[in-house]
């Protein structure tokens, strides 16, 4: 059985590392340079790195600069969320080196461009879908953006390789994963899932890891690592196979 992969995640809001609580603008506990943190996580072990534009999902302007940095000095595997809507900001999102990107709201709003840059940029491109009970949320959770199930259907017929499945309610709580929509996302595709939000303890990772045989690929971890309710070297550990 393959291992679950671990996602440490870097939020950046003007210019800062944060973690907000369900995603809510102005909740934000700050955690300093963005730059230290994704450095930290790689000396820690990680192989991937979730780095997240907050300010481009809000709409609230962009960290573009910080982003390019931060992904420019890793060594490990970058996956880029937020904001990424259209031509340019793809643009702009893939030349930073990264090897895949989120789209969130464009898979939303957009579903023809969607189609179109799964079709070109294959596994690159994996889609967030955000939840709230099974409605999707979009421009930075704030807006209701239709069914879950209705919008997985769509997008795995147009071939969408990855999903990065957040529950809301959960995500920045440290309450725990939801692993009952992770179960139900798993037994209605075939691509694999990234599990994202409310992750609180090795426990829960142990949990998400056993969901590895049914479509469960990788855990981001926010919160947890900042709040020091683990060090990621005993998440890779909890994790190992
Ligand atoms: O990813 C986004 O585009 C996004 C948009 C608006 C608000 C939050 C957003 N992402 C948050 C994350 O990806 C978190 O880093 C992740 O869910 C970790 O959650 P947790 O472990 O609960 O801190």
């Amino acid at each position: 059985m393959p291992k679950l992969e671990l996602l440490p995640a870097v939020d950046v809001r003007d210019g800062q590392a944060v973690r907000l609580v369900h995603g809510e603008s102005g909740s934000e506990t700050s955690y300093g340079s963005p730059l230290d943190a994704a450095l930290a996580w790689q000396s820690a072990g990680a192989e991937w790195l979730h780095l997240v534009d907050l300010d481009a999902a809000f709409g609230t302007g962009d960290n573009r600069d910080v982003i390019s940095e931060v992904t420019g000095a890793m060594d490990i595997k970058v996956e880029l969320s937020g904001g990424i809507r259209d031509d340019a900001s793809l643009e702009a999102a893939l030349a930073t080196g990264c090897r895949r990107v989120n789209l969130g709201t464009a898979a939303l709003e957009s579903p023809e461009w969607v189609a179109k840059v799964i079709a070109e940029h294959g596994d690159r491109i994996a889609v967030g879908l955000d939840v709230r009970g099974t409605t999707l949320r979009g421009r930075g959770w704030t807006r209701d953006g239709g069914d879950l199930y209705e919008t997985l259907a769509r997008l795995d017929a147009e071939g969408c390789a990855r999903y990065v499945v957040t529950d809301i309610a959960k995500d920045g709580t440290l309450e725990g994963p939801n692993l009952g929509l992770l179960r139900d996302v798993c037994a209605v595709t075939d691509r694999p899932v990234v599990a994202s939000g409310g992750v609180s303890s090795l426990d829960d990772l142990r949990a998400i890891s056993l969901l590895v045989p049914e479509g469960v690929e990788g855990a981001i971890v926010g919160k947890a690592l900042y709040a020091k309710a683990f060090t990621l070297e005993e998440a890779l550990k909890a994790v190992a196979v």
